[in-house]
């Protein structure tokens, strides 16, 4: 990796971490490197830490079972039964978004405690309000500080990637505020998971017909035997964290696309009242059949992937091949790549999806008719949807996908159906990183500012 180009590295503590990370707007360094290196390049992590480049992963035997059993709450025939929750879970917005008197309202907050509803109420099988009060409040706690990026938490993971598994689980307990909340949430979270697949059992003794959560829906599936209710418990924080914020981040920064472009707005808007009117007729709206919608999901999650960096940490020595040889600083090229065990590696799924060769010149503008005209390259998929990396690939790829594209299908016919959007005057969006991208006011406060109004 030593050879490997890559830019120079600013400071021996920080390396490139804080270009990477707290640049003024995410990208501003990574997808110039993208441009300059190309798709393979070595940055400097903390404290003289070599060991980053872009590649894939690999996971565990207890990953894989414990993915296997929680697969069928997540596969597309399941995902279809919980139509009817987005669809009250959207209206609910709209019933929130009619009351706003304000010229412009932060829909970040709407559409986070609506990603939660939808959580809570598909795969717990229970309305937000009968979870424990301190775990949703603990679970806003956590998305605030998982909201904030600065310096100090660079240098400090850097020292943690640095320190022993067992002392990072110990150094939990130490009394720190951050850690406090953390060590809270994930306690409340046990109890809300036990109270969870408690109330199940008792249910499913007195023959109560359950359906279509993680907790029943798999209660058959034959390779659930060797899965302990602690296993099931500990997935009950594990949704929230995952599947809450992602959600609703990409569709606020979609939001803002779509302020920023109206005569987009106008035909998908006209799109989805078709559909509307056809569902009315038919009794079913065809959601995978709207080419607008479809592709405007598409370019948000390609444009804003929620997480656009996943670091993975060698867990054996491995030779990764390379489709395009690289630039070495010995002057030659390789096809290769030798990753010893203990290495870091940084996926830039961000970048990937900047990749001139597969989104077409333009892949740094917002343009949703990319994905119509065929701009978009037809190649192998390494993702599950659309040949993207926002829900990334492999053992450890996103389990919530359909869940998440179909959740913000239902939102958005929902949503622009009803109401259209306007940025506010004077307002900028910027695009920061602090753990996932978060669209923020000038000032890098978490936000997503607009004038909605009621068609
Ligand atoms: C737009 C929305 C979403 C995006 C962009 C997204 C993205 C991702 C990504 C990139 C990962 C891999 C993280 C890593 O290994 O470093 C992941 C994992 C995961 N996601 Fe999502 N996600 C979204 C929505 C959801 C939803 C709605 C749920 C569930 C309700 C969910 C459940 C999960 C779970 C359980 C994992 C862990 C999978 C594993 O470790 O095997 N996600 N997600």
């Amino acid at each position: 990796i030593r050879t490997i180009v890559g830019p120079p590295s600013p400071s021996w503590i920080f390396g490139n971490m804080l270009q990477l990370l707290i640049s003024p707007e995410y990208g501003d360094y990574e997808f110039n490197w993208g441009k300059m290196y190309g798709p393979v390049y070595r940055i400097k992590g903390c404290l003289g830490n070599t060991q980053r480049l872009k590649l894939i992963m690999c996971a565990g035997e207890d990953h894989r079972q414990l993915r296997a059993f929680l697969n069928p709450a997540f596969a597309a025939a399941a995902v279809r039964q919980y139509q009817a929750v987005f669809t009250s879970v959207a209206q609910r917005i709209t019933e929130r978004l009619d009351l706003c008197e304000a010229p412009s309202v932060d829909v970040c907050p709407l559409l986070c405690d609506a990603t939660l509803s939808s959580i809570s109420e598909a795969l717990f099988g229970c309305p937000v309000e009968d979870l424990n009060a301190d775990f949703v409040e603990g679970n806003s706690h956590i998305l605030e500080l998982t909201s904030t990026q600065s310096a100090s938490h660079i240098l400090f993971d850097g020292i943690g990637s640095r320190l022993p598994g067992w002392f990072l689980r110990h150094s939990l307990y130490l009394p720190i505020k951050s850690f406090n909340v953390i060590r809270a949430q994930l306690n409340l979270a046990q109890s809300q998971g036990w109270r969870l697949v408690s109330e199940k059992a008792e249910a499913a003794k007195q023959g109560l017909e359950l359906e279509g959560d993680i907790d029943t829906v798999n209660s058959s599936a034959s390779d659930s035997r060797s899965i302990r209710e602690e296993d099931i418990v500990a997935q009950t924080p594990l949704m929230t964290v995952a599947g809450q914020d992602t959600t609703a981040k990409t569709l606020a920064f979609g939001l803002i696309e779509l302020a920023k472009n109206p005569q987009f707005q106008e035909s998908l808007r006209a799109e989805i009242h078709a559909a509307l009117q056809v569902g009315t007729v038919h009794g079913n709206i065809s959601y995978d059949s709207m080419p607008l919608l479809n592709a405007f999901i598409k370019e948000s999650l390609r444009m804003y992937p929620a997480l656009p960096i996943a670091d993975r940490m060698a867990s054996e020595d491995v030779v990764i091949p390379l489709s395009q040889s690289v630039a070495t600083t010995n002057g030659k090229r390789v096809t290769q790549i030798h990753i010893r065990k203990g290495e870091l590696v940084t996926l830039a799924l961000a970048s990937y999806q900047r990749i001139e060769s597969r989104w077409g010149a333009d892949a740094d503008k917002f343009r949703p008719s990319r994905w119509l005209d065929g701009t978009v390259y037809q190649g192998e998929a390494v993702g599950p949807y659309g040949n993207l990396l926002s829900f990334l690939g492999g053992p450890r790829m996103c389990l919530g996908w359909r869940f998440a594209v179909f959740e913000m299908q239902v939102f958005l016919c929902e949503l622009v159906g009803k109401f259209s959007f306007s940025l506010p005057a004077g307002h900028s969006a910027k695009v920061k990183f602090a753990n996932t991208l978060l669209p923020t006011d000038a000032h890098g406060n978490k936000c997503a500012l607009l004038c909605v109004d009621r068609i």
